[in-house]
């Protein structure tokens, strides 16, 4: 058996935490039963094992949303890091916002730049850090409803049609793709309204359209209410949940599924305006979703602990 312990430090951005590990430096030999035991929720890291430091405040609750694997190179300006998200269920993911703003967060605690340029499988993105380094900010690509690329199964005569505002296994969902697919489906009344997004049964509606044949990779679902529509000035304010394909559960925040939401309610006409507020439970992000060009996504970033885990830990 590998008894190496492997340096891990945890962040999290709005409640979607991680498990971060320096693969440049360490090897991990097996990442899928690495992150699947140190993320378990029941059994795996527990923060009060470790001493938060000056660099912000730990947090109680065991395991993690996935154990990012990040290799710096410094040679390039800006700084370029490639992510590998590894999750709960030993899948890997081709984006996370939340994880790449997490991933600009520990660039920036190890090299002091603001700016780095992060190596997705879903594409190289531009990302910084606040002056404070409180905050971080990702360029997430387009958003697109191309049935092939989110990507959806149609028949005919759907065929090659984007599933726009369409029942699927019980939830009438939009389909869109934000480096990973997402369903999104609107209904009425935000957080304070208790037959409304907080209300919702999320872990009994969400796993059918997760598992649909109509998502032939799977979706992350998404339910969201518009709380205001953007029509008054300001941006438009949502609240939303999201079921993750991967955790298997509901996180506190996803940042592509926040980016899903506010792109399919722009789609369906339900705001105006391209910068939005989501309100997931974890806390408030900001985003923009223009006409033409990179959706950002903003919000808090925060440093939980450092320590050392079993890199096997079998
Ligand atoms: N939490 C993430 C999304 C991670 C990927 C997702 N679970 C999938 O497998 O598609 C985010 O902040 O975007």
């Amino acid at each position: 058996m590998n008894t190496h312990a492997v340096p891990v430090e945890k962040y999290h951005g709005t409640g979607n935490d991680f498990l971060v590990v320096d693969a440049a430096a360490e090897s991990v030999g097996d990442r899928a039963a690495f992150s699947r035991a140190h993320c378990d929720r029941e059994t795996g890291v527990d923060g009060r094992d470790f001493d938060a430091d000056e660099r912000g405040a730990r947090s109680d609750r065991r395991g993690a949303d996935g154990v990012l694997f990040l290799s710096v190179a410094e040679r390039f300006d800006p700084t370029r890091v490639v992510m590998t998200l590894v999750q709960p269920d030993g899948s890997t993911a081709t984006m996370c916002g939340n994880g790449a703003r997490v991933v600009a967060r520990w660039a920036h605690d190890r090299t002091g730049d603001r700016e780095f340029m992060i190596d997705t499988q879903a594409g190289t993105r531009r990302a910084t850090v606040s002056a404070d380094a409180a905050a971080a900010t990702i360029e997430m690509g387009v958003p697109t409803f191309d049935p092939r690329r989110v990507p959806v199964a149609r028949e005919d005569p759907e065929a090659g049609e984007p599933l726009i505002d369409e029942p699927v296994e019980g939830l009438t969902v939009t389909a869109v793709n934000t480096g990973v697919p997402h369903a999104v489906a609107f209904i009425d009344g935000g957080r304070d309204d208790p037959d409304g997004v907080d209300g919702a049964d999320l872990d009994a509606v969400a796993p059918p359209v997760r598992h649909a044949d109509a998502f032939p990779e799977g979706a992350n679902v998404n339910l969201a209410a518009v709380v205001d529509d953007g029509r008054g000035g300001g941006p438009a304010v949502l609240d939303q949940r999201t079921f993750e394909r991967g955790v298997e559960g509901e996180t506190r925040s996803c940042g592509t599924g926040a980016v899903a939401v506010v792109a399919a309610a722009r789609r369906l006409g339900l705001i105006d305006g391209e910068a939005a507020v989501s309100r997931p439970p974890g806390g408030e992000l900001e985003i923009t979703v223009p006409d033409a060009g990179h959706a950002t996504l903003t919000g808090p970033v925060a440093h939980e602990f450092s320590g050392t885990l079993p890199a096997d830990p079998r």
